[in-house]
Protein backbone atom coordinates (compact mmCIF):
# COMPACT_ATOMS: atom_id res chain seq x y z
CA UNK A 1 0.00 0.00 0.00
CA UNK A 2 1.33 3.05 -0.57
CA UNK A 3 -1.09 5.95 0.27
CA UNK A 4 -0.79 7.84 3.31
CA UNK A 5 -3.23 10.21 4.90
CA UNK A 6 -1.44 12.93 6.82
CA UNK A 7 -3.50 15.00 9.85
CA UNK A 8 -1.86 18.73 10.28
CA UNK A 9 -2.75 20.06 13.55
CA UNK A 10 -3.20 24.13 13.07
CA UNK A 11 -3.88 24.56 16.21
CA UNK A 12 -2.71 27.23 18.60
CA UNK A 13 -0.10 25.29 21.34
CA UNK A 14 0.47 28.29 24.12
CA UNK A 15 3.90 29.27 24.94
CA UNK A 16 5.04 28.06 28.27
CA UNK A 17 1.89 25.31 29.63
CA UNK A 18 3.97 22.38 28.86
CA UNK A 19 1.76 20.01 30.80
CA UNK A 20 -1.54 21.75 29.19
CA UNK A 21 0.13 21.26 25.59
CA UNK A 22 1.07 17.86 26.31
CA UNK A 23 -2.42 16.46 27.16
CA UNK A 24 -4.02 18.36 24.09
CA UNK A 25 -1.56 16.65 22.21
CA UNK A 26 -1.85 13.12 23.21
CA UNK A 27 -5.48 13.74 23.19
CA UNK A 28 -5.38 14.93 19.50
CA UNK A 29 -3.46 11.83 18.27
CA UNK A 30 -6.41 9.53 19.23
CA UNK A 31 -8.65 11.92 17.02
CA UNK A 32 -6.39 12.10 14.54
CA UNK A 33 -6.37 8.21 14.42
CA UNK A 34 -10.25 7.85 15.33
CA UNK A 35 -11.62 10.67 13.77
CA UNK A 36 -9.69 11.45 10.79
CA UNK A 37 -8.23 7.80 10.00
CA UNK A 38 -4.75 9.16 9.87
CA UNK A 39 -1.65 7.26 9.04
CA UNK A 40 0.85 9.89 10.47
CA UNK A 41 -0.31 13.18 12.71
CA UNK A 42 1.99 16.31 12.87
CA UNK A 43 2.14 18.94 15.37
CA UNK A 44 3.59 22.60 14.69
CA UNK A 45 7.52 23.24 15.48
CA UNK A 46 8.37 23.25 19.22
CA UNK A 47 4.16 22.65 19.95
CA UNK A 48 4.92 20.97 23.39
CA UNK A 49 6.67 23.92 24.65
CA UNK A 50 5.02 26.74 22.33
CA UNK A 51 7.14 29.28 20.19
CA UNK A 52 9.13 30.95 21.05
CA UNK A 53 9.86 29.77 24.57
CA UNK A 54 12.40 32.45 24.82
CA UNK A 55 14.79 32.05 27.59
CA UNK A 56 11.94 29.64 29.37
CA UNK A 57 14.97 27.38 27.37
CA UNK A 58 17.40 28.52 30.17
CA UNK A 59 15.56 26.90 32.61
CA UNK A 60 16.53 23.74 33.72
CA UNK A 61 13.26 22.27 35.05
CA UNK A 62 11.45 23.58 31.62
CA UNK A 63 13.82 21.19 29.52
CA UNK A 64 12.82 18.12 32.38
CA UNK A 65 9.31 19.02 31.82
CA UNK A 66 9.21 18.87 28.25
CA UNK A 67 11.21 16.09 27.95
CA UNK A 68 8.56 14.20 30.83
CA UNK A 69 6.00 15.47 28.66
CA UNK A 70 7.12 14.14 25.68
CA UNK A 71 7.78 10.58 26.79
CA UNK A 72 4.17 10.61 28.70
CA UNK A 73 3.05 11.59 25.13
CA UNK A 74 4.86 8.66 23.26
CA UNK A 75 3.77 5.97 25.63
CA UNK A 76 0.27 6.44 24.46
CA UNK A 77 0.90 6.72 21.05
CA UNK A 78 -0.77 3.26 19.38
CA UNK A 79 -1.63 2.50 15.90
CA UNK A 80 -0.41 6.06 14.30
CA UNK A 81 2.78 7.92 13.78
CA UNK A 82 3.19 11.35 15.74
CA UNK A 83 5.30 13.79 14.96
CA UNK A 84 5.66 16.03 17.94
CA UNK A 85 7.75 19.44 18.21
CA UNK A 86 10.39 20.28 21.20
CA UNK A 87 12.61 21.47 23.19
CA UNK A 88 15.62 18.77 23.41
CA UNK A 89 17.90 19.18 25.98
CA UNK A 90 21.27 16.60 25.81
CA UNK A 91 24.12 17.59 28.42
CA UNK A 92 24.39 21.66 27.98
CA UNK A 93 23.12 22.03 24.47
CA UNK A 94 19.18 22.31 23.18
CA UNK A 95 18.07 21.07 20.33
CA UNK A 96 14.81 22.37 18.48
CA UNK A 97 13.53 19.11 17.64
CA UNK A 98 10.92 16.87 16.25
CA UNK A 99 10.33 13.43 17.57
CA UNK A 100 8.58 10.57 15.64
CA UNK A 101 6.19 8.28 18.13
CA UNK A 102 4.92 5.36 17.28
CA UNK A 103 4.04 1.99 18.99
CA UNK A 104 4.45 3.54 22.74
CA UNK A 105 8.07 4.70 22.11
CA UNK A 106 10.03 7.97 20.89
CA UNK A 107 11.74 6.20 17.82
CA UNK A 108 13.92 8.70 16.35
CA UNK A 109 14.33 12.38 16.94
CA UNK A 110 15.27 15.18 14.10
CA UNK A 111 16.84 18.05 15.02
CA UNK A 112 16.52 21.45 13.12
CA UNK A 113 19.94 22.49 10.82
CA UNK A 114 18.73 25.70 10.30
CA UNK A 115 18.47 28.10 13.30
CA UNK A 116 17.06 31.45 12.26
CA UNK A 117 18.54 34.14 13.45
CA UNK A 118 17.06 37.34 12.19
CA UNK A 119 14.29 39.67 12.22
CA UNK A 120 12.53 38.00 15.33
CA UNK A 121 14.11 35.06 15.51
CA UNK A 122 16.72 34.59 18.49
CA UNK A 123 17.30 30.55 17.93
CA UNK A 124 21.31 30.47 17.88
CA UNK A 125 20.79 32.46 21.58
CA UNK A 126 18.38 29.27 22.73
CA UNK A 127 19.61 26.48 20.44
CA UNK A 128 22.12 24.66 18.29
CA UNK A 129 22.84 22.57 15.71
CA UNK A 130 23.82 18.86 16.09
CA UNK A 131 27.01 18.39 14.23
CA UNK A 132 26.43 14.75 13.91
CA UNK A 133 22.71 16.22 12.56
CA UNK A 134 21.18 14.52 8.96
CA UNK A 135 18.16 14.17 7.67
CA UNK A 136 14.84 12.11 9.57
CA UNK A 137 13.04 9.81 7.16
CA UNK A 138 10.83 7.12 8.66
CA UNK A 139 8.58 4.35 6.56
CA UNK A 140 4.63 4.73 6.80
CA UNK A 141 2.59 2.18 5.18
CA UNK A 142 5.88 1.81 2.52
CA UNK A 143 6.32 5.30 2.08
CA UNK A 144 9.16 6.87 3.33
CA UNK A 145 8.18 9.76 5.01
CA UNK A 146 11.04 12.91 5.73
CA UNK A 147 10.55 15.43 8.30
CA UNK A 148 12.13 18.93 8.39
CA UNK A 149 11.62 22.06 10.51
CA UNK A 150 10.63 25.50 9.54
CA UNK A 151 13.84 27.35 8.31
CA UNK A 152 15.32 23.93 6.77
CA UNK A 153 13.11 24.59 3.95
CA UNK A 154 14.14 27.92 3.33
CA UNK A 155 17.73 26.15 2.31
CA UNK A 156 18.35 24.10 -0.69
CA UNK A 157 20.57 21.51 1.03
CA UNK A 158 18.62 19.78 4.31
CA UNK A 159 15.70 18.80 1.67
CA UNK A 160 18.01 17.63 -1.05
CA UNK A 161 19.67 15.82 1.67
CA UNK A 162 16.29 14.84 3.19
CA UNK A 163 15.56 13.37 -0.68
CA UNK A 164 18.55 11.19 -0.66
CA UNK A 165 17.95 9.88 2.27
CA UNK A 166 14.40 8.21 0.72
CA UNK A 167 11.81 10.40 1.52
CA UNK A 168 9.16 10.08 -1.30
CA UNK A 169 7.22 13.24 1.11
CA UNK A 170 8.36 15.77 3.52
CA UNK A 171 6.17 17.03 6.31
CA UNK A 172 7.53 20.35 7.47
CA UNK A 173 6.10 21.59 11.27
CA UNK A 174 6.90 25.53 11.12
CA UNK A 175 5.93 28.73 13.53
CA UNK A 176 6.02 31.13 10.93
CA UNK A 177 5.05 34.47 11.92
CA UNK A 178 2.63 36.75 9.86
CA UNK A 179 3.82 40.24 8.16
CA UNK A 180 2.33 41.20 4.85
CA UNK A 181 3.32 39.60 1.69
CA UNK A 182 4.02 36.49 3.62
CA UNK A 183 1.40 34.01 2.12
CA UNK A 184 3.14 34.59 -1.69
CA UNK A 185 6.52 34.40 -0.08
CA UNK A 186 5.92 30.80 1.24
CA UNK A 187 4.52 30.00 -2.11
CA UNK A 188 7.48 31.00 -3.94
CA UNK A 189 9.64 29.27 -1.68
CA UNK A 190 7.44 26.19 -1.86
CA UNK A 191 7.22 26.36 -5.77
CA UNK A 192 10.83 26.61 -5.96
CA UNK A 193 11.76 23.83 -3.53
CA UNK A 194 9.80 21.24 -4.76
CA UNK A 195 11.45 22.23 -8.23
CA UNK A 196 14.37 21.34 -7.07
CA UNK A 197 13.93 18.50 -5.55
CA UNK A 198 10.58 16.78 -7.11
CA UNK A 199 9.09 15.61 -3.50
CA UNK A 200 6.05 16.06 -2.06
CA UNK A 201 5.96 18.70 0.74
CA UNK A 202 3.24 19.36 3.55
CA UNK A 203 3.85 22.34 5.24
CA UNK A 204 2.02 22.76 8.28
CA UNK A 205 2.11 26.23 10.48
CA UNK A 206 0.95 26.93 13.59
CA UNK A 207 -1.76 29.64 14.75
CA UNK A 208 -2.59 32.00 16.97
CA UNK A 209 -1.17 35.77 18.99
CA UNK A 210 2.06 35.56 21.04
CA UNK A 211 2.67 39.02 22.33
CA UNK A 212 4.31 40.81 19.67
CA UNK A 213 3.83 37.84 16.71
CA UNK A 214 0.92 36.13 15.51
CA UNK A 215 1.15 33.35 13.86
CA UNK A 216 -1.25 32.70 10.77
CA UNK A 217 -1.39 28.81 10.14
CA UNK A 218 -2.63 29.19 6.42
CA UNK A 219 -0.79 25.89 5.99
CA UNK A 220 0.31 25.01 2.71
CA UNK A 221 0.88 21.20 0.53
CA UNK A 222 2.79 21.07 -2.65
CA UNK A 223 2.37 18.10 -4.64
CA UNK A 224 6.02 16.34 -5.91
CA UNK A 225 5.18 17.16 -9.69
CA UNK A 226 5.19 21.38 -8.81
CA UNK A 227 1.28 22.14 -7.82
CA UNK A 228 1.31 24.08 -4.75
CA UNK A 229 -2.48 23.84 -3.28
CA UNK A 230 -4.38 26.97 -1.94
CA UNK A 231 -3.52 27.29 1.72
CA UNK A 232 -5.62 26.78 4.80
CA UNK A 233 -7.69 28.76 5.68
CA UNK A 234 -5.42 31.74 7.94
CA UNK A 235 -5.82 33.21 11.31
CA UNK A 236 -8.32 29.65 12.82
CA UNK A 237 -7.22 26.63 14.19
CA UNK A 238 -8.46 23.37 12.02
CA UNK A 239 -7.34 19.89 11.56
CA UNK A 240 -6.40 19.80 8.14
CA UNK A 241 -6.70 16.14 6.38
CA UNK A 242 -4.95 15.20 3.08
CA UNK A 243 -3.92 12.07 1.30
CA UNK A 244 -0.87 11.74 -0.58
CA UNK A 245 -0.29 8.50 -3.46
CA UNK A 246 3.45 8.01 -3.31
CA UNK A 247 2.77 6.89 -7.14
CA UNK A 248 1.90 10.19 -8.42
CA UNK A 249 3.46 12.19 -5.72
CA UNK A 250 0.44 13.98 -5.27
CA UNK A 251 -1.88 14.95 -2.67
CA UNK A 252 -5.60 14.88 -2.05
CA UNK A 253 -7.42 17.24 0.12
CA UNK A 254 -10.00 15.61 2.50
CA UNK A 255 -10.60 18.29 5.04
CA UNK A 256 -8.72 21.11 3.97
CA UNK A 257 -10.68 24.85 4.68
CA UNK A 258 -9.54 27.07 1.92
CA UNK A 259 -8.12 30.88 2.62
CA UNK A 260 -10.49 32.65 0.48
CA UNK A 261 -9.20 36.49 0.71
CA UNK A 262 -5.42 36.92 0.37
CA UNK A 263 -6.06 40.64 0.33
CA UNK A 264 -3.65 42.75 2.01
CA UNK A 265 -5.83 44.26 4.08
CA UNK A 266 -7.55 41.78 4.86
CA UNK A 267 -4.59 39.53 6.22
CA UNK A 268 -3.23 42.29 8.30
CA UNK A 269 -6.95 43.55 9.84
CA UNK A 270 -7.13 39.92 10.77
CA UNK A 271 -4.03 39.28 12.31
CA UNK A 272 -4.75 42.35 14.09
CA UNK A 273 -7.84 40.96 15.64
CA UNK A 274 -6.10 37.46 16.47
CA UNK A 275 -3.14 39.23 17.86
CA UNK A 276 -5.26 41.17 20.51
CA UNK A 277 -8.03 38.11 21.17
CA UNK A 278 -5.33 36.19 22.00
CA UNK A 279 -3.63 38.15 24.16
CA UNK A 280 -6.12 38.99 25.93
CA UNK A 281 -7.04 35.48 26.34
CA UNK A 282 -3.72 34.17 27.18
CA UNK A 283 -3.24 36.62 29.86
CA UNK A 284 -6.92 36.25 32.03
CA UNK A 285 -8.60 39.82 30.27
CA UNK A 286 -12.23 38.73 29.18
CA UNK A 287 -12.78 42.79 28.93
CA UNK A 288 -11.17 45.72 27.31
CA UNK A 289 -11.39 49.37 27.72
CA UNK A 290 -10.57 52.05 25.70
CA UNK A 291 -10.82 55.79 25.14
CA UNK A 292 -12.34 56.86 22.10
CA UNK A 293 -11.61 60.38 20.87
CA UNK A 294 -13.62 60.74 17.35
CA UNK A 295 -10.55 60.44 16.00
CA UNK A 296 -9.45 57.49 13.69
CA UNK A 297 -7.25 55.90 15.75
CA UNK A 298 -9.17 54.85 18.36
CA UNK A 299 -12.35 54.62 16.18
CA UNK A 300 -10.37 51.60 14.17
CA UNK A 301 -9.04 50.13 17.72
CA UNK A 302 -12.37 50.34 18.73
CA UNK A 303 -13.93 48.28 15.54
CA UNK A 304 -10.76 45.37 15.80
CA UNK A 305 -11.62 45.17 19.75
CA UNK A 306 -15.32 44.26 19.14
CA UNK A 307 -14.36 41.81 15.97
CA UNK A 308 -11.57 40.61 18.71
CA UNK A 309 -14.01 40.30 22.03
CA UNK A 310 -17.06 40.80 20.60
CA UNK A 311 -19.03 44.50 21.50
CA UNK A 312 -20.33 43.34 25.29
CA UNK A 313 -16.70 42.88 25.93
CA UNK A 314 -15.77 46.36 24.89
CA UNK A 315 -16.22 49.74 26.80
CA UNK A 316 -15.22 53.03 25.26
CA UNK A 317 -14.59 55.92 27.61
CA UNK A 318 -15.67 59.50 25.99
CA UNK A 319 -13.06 62.19 27.80
CA UNK A 320 -13.88 65.61 26.45
CA UNK A 321 -11.38 67.89 27.53
CA UNK A 322 -12.39 72.27 27.41
CA UNK A 323 -10.37 71.88 23.51
CA UNK A 324 -12.89 68.68 22.55
CA UNK A 325 -14.62 69.56 19.71
CA UNK A 326 -18.21 68.44 19.45
CA UNK A 327 -18.21 66.82 16.66
CA UNK A 328 -15.39 64.45 18.72
CA UNK A 329 -17.89 63.22 21.38
CA UNK A 330 -21.10 63.24 18.47
CA UNK A 331 -18.81 60.59 16.22
CA UNK A 332 -17.90 58.85 19.67
CA UNK A 333 -21.33 57.95 20.46
CA UNK A 334 -22.58 57.33 16.77
CA UNK A 335 -19.70 54.76 16.60
CA UNK A 336 -20.90 53.32 19.96
CA UNK A 337 -24.34 52.95 18.93
CA UNK A 338 -23.36 51.39 15.91
CA UNK A 339 -21.46 48.90 16.99
CA UNK A 340 -23.33 48.14 20.21
CA UNK A 341 -20.35 49.17 22.46
CA UNK A 342 -21.32 50.80 26.40
CA UNK A 343 -19.74 54.36 26.12
CA UNK A 344 -18.98 55.76 29.07
CA UNK A 345 -18.53 59.79 29.37
CA UNK A 346 -15.92 61.33 31.83
CA UNK A 347 -14.78 64.99 31.39
CA UNK A 348 -11.08 65.48 32.70
CA UNK A 349 -12.14 69.03 33.05
CA UNK A 350 -11.73 68.75 36.96
CA UNK A 351 -8.47 66.15 37.65
CA UNK A 352 -7.40 68.65 34.56
CA UNK A 353 -7.86 71.94 36.30
CA UNK A 354 -6.85 70.17 40.15
CA UNK A 355 -3.45 69.47 38.50
CA UNK A 356 -3.50 73.00 36.87
CA UNK A 357 -4.12 74.46 40.46
CA UNK A 358 -1.14 72.16 42.46
CA UNK A 359 0.97 73.75 39.91
CA UNK A 360 0.17 76.76 40.01
CA UNK A 361 2.59 78.04 41.93
CA UNK A 362 5.54 76.28 40.72
CA UNK A 363 4.28 77.32 37.21
CA UNK A 364 4.05 80.75 37.70
CA UNK A 365 5.57 83.20 35.07
CA UNK A 366 5.89 80.09 32.63
CA UNK A 367 3.60 80.13 29.25
CA UNK A 368 1.42 77.11 28.76
CA UNK A 369 3.43 75.09 26.28
CA UNK A 370 3.05 70.53 25.83
CA UNK A 371 3.40 70.20 29.78
CA UNK A 372 0.01 71.22 29.99
CA UNK A 373 -1.54 69.35 26.68
CA UNK A 374 0.58 66.41 28.23
CA UNK A 375 -1.57 66.47 31.17
CA UNK A 376 -4.54 66.05 29.63
CA UNK A 377 -3.10 62.82 27.92
CA UNK A 378 -1.89 61.62 31.52
CA UNK A 379 -5.13 62.72 33.34
CA UNK A 380 -7.28 60.23 30.64
CA UNK A 381 -4.63 57.66 31.12
CA UNK A 382 -5.05 57.51 34.88
CA UNK A 383 -8.83 57.59 34.61
CA UNK A 384 -8.70 54.74 31.87
CA UNK A 385 -6.12 52.74 34.51
CA UNK A 386 -8.80 53.27 37.54
CA UNK A 387 -11.64 51.51 35.58
CA UNK A 388 -9.43 48.88 34.65
CA UNK A 389 -8.15 48.50 38.39
CA UNK A 390 -11.18 48.85 39.72
CA UNK A 391 -13.32 46.28 37.30
CA UNK A 392 -10.39 44.58 35.52
CA UNK A 393 -10.47 44.28 32.21
CA UNK A 394 -7.08 46.04 30.10
CA UNK A 395 -6.58 49.18 28.47
CA UNK A 396 -6.18 49.11 24.85
CA UNK A 397 -3.65 51.60 23.48
CA UNK A 398 -4.36 53.64 20.22
CA UNK A 399 -1.04 54.75 19.30
CA UNK A 400 -0.12 54.28 15.46
CA UNK A 401 3.50 53.27 13.82
CA UNK A 402 3.95 56.58 12.61
CA UNK A 403 3.51 58.30 16.22
CA UNK A 404 5.47 55.37 17.78
CA UNK A 405 8.60 56.35 15.39
CA UNK A 406 8.46 60.05 15.61
CA UNK A 407 7.17 60.13 19.41
CA UNK A 408 4.69 61.56 19.01
CA UNK A 409 2.52 60.41 21.96
CA UNK A 410 2.37 61.22 25.60
CA UNK A 411 4.39 58.81 27.77
CA UNK A 412 2.18 57.48 30.54
CA UNK A 413 -0.31 59.54 28.75
CA UNK A 414 -2.24 58.25 25.47
CA UNK A 415 0.59 55.33 25.53
CA UNK A 416 -0.93 54.02 28.61
CA UNK A 417 -1.70 50.72 27.94
CA UNK A 418 -1.57 47.39 28.22
CA UNK A 419 -1.98 46.34 24.47
CA UNK A 420 -1.48 47.94 21.32
CA UNK A 421 -3.66 46.66 18.60
CA UNK A 422 -2.75 49.14 15.42
CA UNK A 423 1.32 49.95 16.72
CA UNK A 424 2.11 48.68 13.38
CA UNK A 425 0.20 50.39 11.18
CA UNK A 426 1.08 53.53 9.94
CA UNK A 427 -1.19 56.10 10.03
CA UNK A 428 -1.91 55.78 6.06
CA UNK A 429 -2.37 52.67 6.94
CA UNK A 430 -4.77 52.77 9.59
CA UNK A 431 -6.97 54.91 7.52
CA UNK A 432 -6.87 52.05 4.49
CA UNK A 433 -8.04 49.39 7.27
CA UNK A 434 -10.53 51.93 8.36
CA UNK A 435 -11.64 51.77 4.52
CA UNK A 436 -11.83 47.96 4.27
CA UNK A 437 -12.86 47.24 7.43
CA UNK A 438 -15.97 49.46 6.19
CA UNK A 439 -15.93 48.15 2.67
CA UNK A 440 -16.76 44.65 4.04
CA UNK A 441 -19.23 45.68 6.32
CA UNK A 442 -23.12 45.81 5.50
CA UNK A 443 -23.19 49.77 7.20
CA UNK A 444 -20.12 51.21 8.20
CA UNK A 445 -18.49 50.22 11.54
CA UNK A 446 -16.01 53.18 11.32
CA UNK A 447 -17.94 56.74 10.86
CA UNK A 448 -17.22 58.08 7.90
CA UNK A 449 -16.43 61.36 9.06
CA UNK A 450 -13.87 60.00 11.38
CA UNK A 451 -12.08 59.18 8.33
CA UNK A 452 -13.05 62.39 6.33
CA UNK A 453 -11.76 64.66 9.20
CA UNK A 454 -7.94 65.88 10.13
CA UNK A 455 -6.36 64.33 12.51
CA UNK A 456 -5.99 66.19 15.46
CA UNK A 457 -4.65 65.33 19.27
CA UNK A 458 -7.07 68.15 20.79
CA UNK A 459 -5.05 69.20 23.58
CA UNK A 460 -4.81 72.34 22.28
CA UNK A 461 -7.19 75.25 20.60
CA UNK A 462 -7.56 74.50 16.73
CA UNK A 463 -4.29 72.05 17.27
CA UNK A 464 -3.64 69.87 14.21
CA UNK A 465 -1.30 67.11 14.04
CA UNK A 466 0.04 68.84 10.61
CA UNK A 467 0.94 71.83 12.37
CA UNK A 468 3.63 69.55 13.68
CA UNK A 469 4.65 66.89 11.82
CA UNK A 470 4.72 66.74 8.00
CA UNK A 471 1.66 65.59 6.08
CA UNK A 472 1.22 61.89 6.69
CA UNK A 473 1.90 60.47 2.95
CA UNK A 474 5.43 62.20 3.34
CA UNK A 475 6.16 61.29 6.66
CA UNK A 476 5.18 57.78 6.34
CA UNK A 477 7.03 57.55 2.80
CA UNK A 478 9.92 58.38 4.81
CA UNK A 479 9.58 56.12 7.68
CA UNK A 480 9.02 53.24 5.36
CA UNK A 481 12.10 53.60 3.55
CA UNK A 482 13.95 54.59 6.88
CA UNK A 483 12.33 51.68 9.14
CA UNK A 484 11.30 48.79 7.02
CA UNK A 485 13.66 49.23 4.28
CA UNK A 486 16.87 50.72 6.47
CA UNK A 487 17.35 53.24 3.44
CA UNK A 488 20.16 55.88 4.39
CA UNK A 489 19.74 59.57 4.89
CA UNK A 490 21.15 59.99 1.31
CA UNK A 491 19.00 57.89 -0.44
CA UNK A 492 15.81 58.94 1.04
CA UNK A 493 17.12 62.65 -0.40
CA UNK A 494 18.28 61.48 -3.48
CA UNK A 495 14.34 59.60 -4.10
CA UNK A 496 12.85 63.22 -3.85
CA UNK A 497 12.05 64.12 -0.37
CA UNK A 498 13.19 67.40 0.98
CA UNK A 499 16.36 67.12 2.79
CA UNK A 500 15.73 69.15 6.06
CA UNK A 501 12.09 67.05 6.47
CA UNK A 502 14.39 63.81 6.12
CA UNK A 503 16.44 65.06 8.30
CA UNK A 504 13.82 66.26 11.20
CA UNK A 505 11.99 62.66 11.16
CA UNK A 506 15.49 60.86 10.99
CA UNK A 507 16.03 62.75 14.64
CA UNK A 508 12.43 62.26 15.64
CA UNK A 509 13.12 58.46 15.18
CA UNK A 510 16.49 58.60 16.93
CA UNK A 511 15.29 60.52 19.96
CA UNK A 512 12.23 58.77 20.41
CA UNK A 513 13.68 55.33 20.83
CA UNK A 514 13.28 55.75 24.66
CA UNK A 515 9.13 56.10 24.56
CA UNK A 516 9.38 52.65 22.12
CA UNK A 517 11.55 50.94 24.91
CA UNK A 518 8.25 51.89 27.19
CA UNK A 519 5.64 50.93 24.78
CA UNK A 520 3.53 48.31 25.31
CA UNK A 521 3.55 45.05 22.67
CA UNK A 522 1.47 45.02 19.72
CA UNK A 523 0.56 42.60 16.99
CA UNK A 524 3.69 42.38 14.08
CA UNK A 525 1.71 42.58 10.77
CA UNK A 526 4.92 44.80 8.82
CA UNK A 527 8.44 43.74 7.65
CA UNK A 528 10.18 45.74 10.52
CA UNK A 529 7.89 46.14 13.46
CA UNK A 530 9.44 48.02 16.29
CA UNK A 531 9.79 45.47 19.22
CA UNK A 532 12.01 42.56 19.49
CA UNK A 533 12.50 42.83 15.50
CA UNK A 534 14.55 46.54 15.55
CA UNK A 535 16.35 46.76 18.73
CA UNK A 536 18.29 50.33 18.55
CA UNK A 537 20.09 51.57 21.68
CA UNK A 538 18.33 54.56 23.09
CA UNK A 539 21.66 56.09 24.08
CA UNK A 540 23.08 56.30 20.94
CA UNK A 541 25.79 58.91 18.99
CA UNK A 542 25.00 57.63 15.40
CA UNK A 543 23.20 60.18 14.16
CA UNK A 544 23.04 58.81 10.08
N1 LIG B 1 15.99 59.77 26.45
C1 LIG B 1 15.03 59.84 27.39
N2 LIG B 1 14.91 58.84 28.29
C2 LIG B 1 13.96 58.87 29.23
N3 LIG B 1 13.07 59.86 29.35
C3 LIG B 1 13.15 60.88 28.48
C4 LIG B 1 14.12 60.92 27.47
N4 LIG B 1 13.94 62.05 26.76
C5 LIG B 1 12.91 62.68 27.31
N5 LIG B 1 12.43 61.99 28.37
C6 LIG B 1 11.29 62.34 29.26
O1 LIG B 1 10.14 62.48 28.44
C7 LIG B 1 9.50 63.72 28.63
C8 LIG B 1 8.90 64.15 27.31
O2 LIG B 1 8.03 63.15 26.81
P1 LIG B 1 6.47 63.34 26.91
O3 LIG B 1 6.12 63.65 28.33
O4 LIG B 1 5.77 62.18 26.29
O5 LIG B 1 6.18 64.67 26.09
P2 LIG B 1 6.59 65.14 24.61
O6 LIG B 1 7.17 64.07 23.78
O7 LIG B 1 7.38 66.39 24.75
O8 LIG B 1 5.15 65.52 24.06
C9 LIG B 1 4.17 64.59 23.63
C10 LIG B 1 3.87 64.84 22.17
O9 LIG B 1 2.89 63.90 21.74
C11 LIG B 1 1.91 64.60 21.00
N6 LIG B 1 0.64 63.87 20.99
C12 LIG B 1 0.14 63.52 19.78
C13 LIG B 1 -1.07 62.82 19.72
C14 LIG B 1 -1.77 62.53 20.89
C15 LIG B 1 -1.21 62.92 22.08
C16 LIG B 1 -1.95 62.63 23.36
O10 LIG B 1 -1.31 62.71 24.41
O11 LIG B 1 -3.18 62.32 23.32
C17 LIG B 1 0.02 63.56 22.13
C18 LIG B 1 1.82 65.94 21.69
O12 LIG B 1 1.18 66.91 20.89
C19 LIG B 1 3.29 66.23 21.92
O13 LIG B 1 3.89 66.75 20.76
C20 LIG B 1 10.59 64.62 29.17
O14 LIG B 1 10.04 65.64 29.97
C21 LIG B 1 11.43 63.65 29.98
O15 LIG B 1 10.89 63.47 31.26
N1 LIG C 1 -11.84 63.29 24.07
C1 LIG C 1 -11.28 62.09 24.26
N2 LIG C 1 -11.99 61.11 24.84
C2 LIG C 1 -11.46 59.89 25.01
N3 LIG C 1 -10.23 59.55 24.67
C3 LIG C 1 -9.47 60.50 24.09
C4 LIG C 1 -9.94 61.81 23.85
N4 LIG C 1 -8.97 62.50 23.24
C5 LIG C 1 -7.92 61.65 23.12
N5 LIG C 1 -8.22 60.45 23.63
C6 LIG C 1 -7.38 59.25 23.68
O1 LIG C 1 -6.04 59.61 23.35
C7 LIG C 1 -5.65 58.93 22.16
C8 LIG C 1 -4.63 59.76 21.39
O2 LIG C 1 -5.25 60.77 20.67
P1 LIG C 1 -4.94 60.91 19.12
O3 LIG C 1 -5.45 62.23 18.72
O4 LIG C 1 -3.53 60.58 18.85
O5 LIG C 1 -5.79 59.72 18.45
P2 LIG C 1 -7.22 59.73 17.79
O6 LIG C 1 -7.97 60.91 18.31
O7 LIG C 1 -7.86 58.39 17.99
O8 LIG C 1 -6.94 59.86 16.25
P3 LIG C 1 -6.43 61.20 15.47
O9 LIG C 1 -4.97 61.30 15.80
O10 LIG C 1 -6.67 60.88 14.04
O11 LIG C 1 -7.21 62.35 15.95
C9 LIG C 1 -6.94 58.62 21.43
O12 LIG C 1 -6.81 57.58 20.50
C10 LIG C 1 -7.84 58.27 22.60
O13 LIG C 1 -7.62 56.95 23.04
N1 LIG D 1 10.63 29.22 13.08
C1 LIG D 1 11.34 29.40 12.01
O1 LIG D 1 12.32 28.71 11.69
C2 LIG D 1 10.82 30.51 11.13
C3 LIG D 1 11.77 31.04 10.07
C4 LIG D 1 11.18 31.26 8.73
N2 LIG D 1 12.06 31.81 7.77
C5 LIG D 1 9.81 31.87 8.68
O2 LIG D 1 9.45 32.92 9.17
O3 LIG D 1 8.99 31.28 8.08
Amino acid sequence: MHRLRIALAQFDFAVGAVARNAERIAAMIVEARDLHRADVVLFPELALSGYPPEDLLARPQFLLDCEAALQRIAEGVDGIVAMVGWPQSAGSVVYNAVSVLRGGAIETTYRKRELPNYAVFDERRHFDVDPDGGPCVVEVNGVGVGVMICEDLWFPEPLAQTVAAGAQVVLVPNASPFERDKHAQRDALLEARVRESAVAVAYLNTVGGQDGLVFDGASVLADAGGHVHPAARAFESHWLVADFDAGSGAFTPVAWPVEEDEGRDALAWRAIVLGTRDYCRKNGFDKVWLGLSGGIDSSVVLAVAVDALGADNVTAVRMPSRYTADMSNDLAQEQCDALGVRLLALTIEKPFQGYLDALADVFEGHEADTTEENLQSRTRGALLMALSNKFGGLVLTTGNKSEYAVGYATIYGDMCGGYAPIKDLYKTEVFAAAKWRNAIAGAPVIPPAVIARPPSAELRANQLDQDSLPPYDVLDAILLRHIDQDQARDEIVAAGFDATTVDRVLRLVRTSEWKRHQAAPGPKVSRRAFGRERRYPISNGYGG
